[in-house]
């Protein structure tokens, strides 16, 4: 029993559409066409094809572009990808991404059929072998936005390799989500992905945690116990918060790192293991190495390549499309129908701060979800505090305060501790680029215009690492 099959073809170049058309509705297949990759994006929302077949170069989306981002979402998905001769080194990129197969043009139909054909069989085996794939879904990344592209792209890159990777990002951006996939789509991803939040863990307990303890290490160690490293043994350790790390835990973390091996707390024989070690923090690591709160060999072993999440404010595009995938989650978890946002609604919210990142529009969606009476909703159907937040956004010119305020509130609320130590470095570093800005980079006259003396300017500038864009050094001194 095979499936015909579902296709979907994007080319920009309208007589590959037809000759494809003609060709695989003859072997008795659905398709689809699309002239762009944001179409077929679109499409994706309501329905999911058997395989894909791209054209490497269209203006818009590349096809590399989209095989990465439908490798984060739909990682079995097939795709062929098709390519001029001339564009050999992009076909093997293609590869690396986890393209099915490439098509070199000019190619022959049938050749075409047979190897569509081949993909949709081998989509269609995977699905019976392994039902759990619906689950893969729940670490669906939505994001089209650019700088959303730059992350898949990076995914997508990394996807043959074992490298350390450090994401950078505010907290509830997705550095979590971008995590797992990141160990999804490596060699790795058929052992596990072990999680472990540095700052959700009282400082004593946290050795422990990462490299377990023999019975009676401490009071209360009443058996032995495994920790995260051993947990994830052949697969992946996420160690998010890694900001946070009590200064001994970085020494042991550094030598585990350097050996492969660790003892258990208490523990007097090393255990071996083969970890991928992928970190996260949401503050500036250069900073706490530069206040000698990181170690700056730990921290250079970590950030092999790093990753930036923007915040869910530079990326207010991908609002839309992540409300409505959170509003459908909800009302499955829930068993009741999807709610709907007006436009006016969807507009609303697009223009919202939306401190807490995604996360916060995850939560909002699960409250409306709980929470609105009708099945559309409306503008006041939503929480209050974000009517709130809408004032004080009108409000807003000029009231930076407000802001402050309201930054510093959500980050006690997400538990986070010296505030202070964040928020001093990006208020001094403000202050000076702007002063630097209004003096063409004349660090005398910006000392002035702060109101600081000049060797307070350069120190600062010093220790804040901002030599590199304070402008010319030349002058004066
Ligand atoms: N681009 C996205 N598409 C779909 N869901 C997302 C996206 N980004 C984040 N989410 C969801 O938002 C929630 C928060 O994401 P996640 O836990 O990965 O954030 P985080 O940056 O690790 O947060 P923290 O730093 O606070 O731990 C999760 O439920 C996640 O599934």
């Amino acid at each position: 029993m095979k499936s015909p099959g579902n296709v979907w073809v994007v080319d920009d170049d309208r007589s590959i559409r037809w000759v494809l058309e003609k060709a695989l509705s003859s072997a008795g297949m659905k398709t689809a066409m699309f002239e762009s990759a944001d179409d077929l994006i679109k499409r994706l929302d309501k329905e999911q094809p058997d395989a894909i077949v791209s054209d490497i170069r269209m203006p818009g989306m590349d096809g590399l572009a989209l095989l990465n981002h439908i490798q984060a979402i739909n990682p079995d998905m097939p795709i062929i990808i098709m390519t001029a001769h001339s564009d050999l080194d992009s076909a093997v990129a293609s590869y690396r991404g986890g393209a099915f197969e490439y098509l070199p043009k000019p190619f022959d139909v049938d050749d075409a059929v047979a190897l569509v054909r081949r993909a949709v069989e081998h989509a269609y085996e995977r699905r019976i072998q392994s039902p759990e794939v619906v689950d893969d879904t729940t670490a669906e990344i939505i994001g089209e936005a650019p700088a959303m592209q730059e992350v898949f792209r990076a995914i997508g890159r990394l996807s043959q390799s074992n490298i350390t990777v450090l994401i950078n990002g505010d907290s509830g951006t997705g550095k979590e989500l971008v995590a797992h996939a990141l160990h999804k789509h490596s060699p790795r991803a058929e052992h596990p992905f072990i999680p472990l939040n540095m700052a959700a863990i009282p400082k004593d307990l946290i050795e422990s945690e990462l490299f377990g303890h023999e019975k009676g290490a401490f009071t209360g160690a009443a058996a032995a116990r495994r920790g995260r490293f051993e947990q994830a043994d052949g697969g992946t350790l996420f160690l998010d918060e890694i900001g946070d790390m009590p200064a001994d835990t970085q020494t042991r973390l550094l030598r585990v790192l350097a050996d492969g091996e660790f003892y258990r707390v208490g523990g007097h024989t090393p255990v071996k293991v083969d970890v991928r070690i992928i970190a996260a923090t949401h503050q500036n690591l250069e900073s706490l190495v530069k206040e000698g709160r990181f170690r700056e060999d730990l921290f250079h072993r970590l950030n092999v390549i790093r990753i930036h999440i923007p915040r869910l404010s530079q990326r207010r595009e991908d609002i839309p499309r992540l409300a409505r995938h959170f509003l459908a989650r909800s009302a499955e978890e829930l068993s009741v129908e999807p709610k709907q946002l007006k436009a006016e609604t969807e507009q609303f919210i697009c223009d919202l701060p939306w401190p807490g990142n995604v996360r916060q529009l995850e939560n909002t969606c699960r409250w409306l979800t709980v929470m609105a009476s009708g099945r559309e909703v409306l503008v006041s159907d939503l929480p209050p505090e974000l009517l709130d937040q809408q004032d004080q956004g009108l409000a807003l010119n000029g009231n930076w305060e407000q802001l402050l305020r309201n930054w510093a509130d959500q980050q006690l609320t997400n538990g986070r501790k010296t505030i202070l130590n964040e928020a001093v470095p990006q208020f001094e570093r403000a202050m000076i680029e702007v002063a630097l800005k209004h003096t063409a980079g004349r660090k005398r006259d910006a000392s002035e215009l702060l109101g600081w003396g000049r060797n307070t300017l350069t120190r600062k500038i010093k220790e804040l690492g901002m030599e590199d864009s304070s402008g010319d050094e030349d002058e004066d001194d």
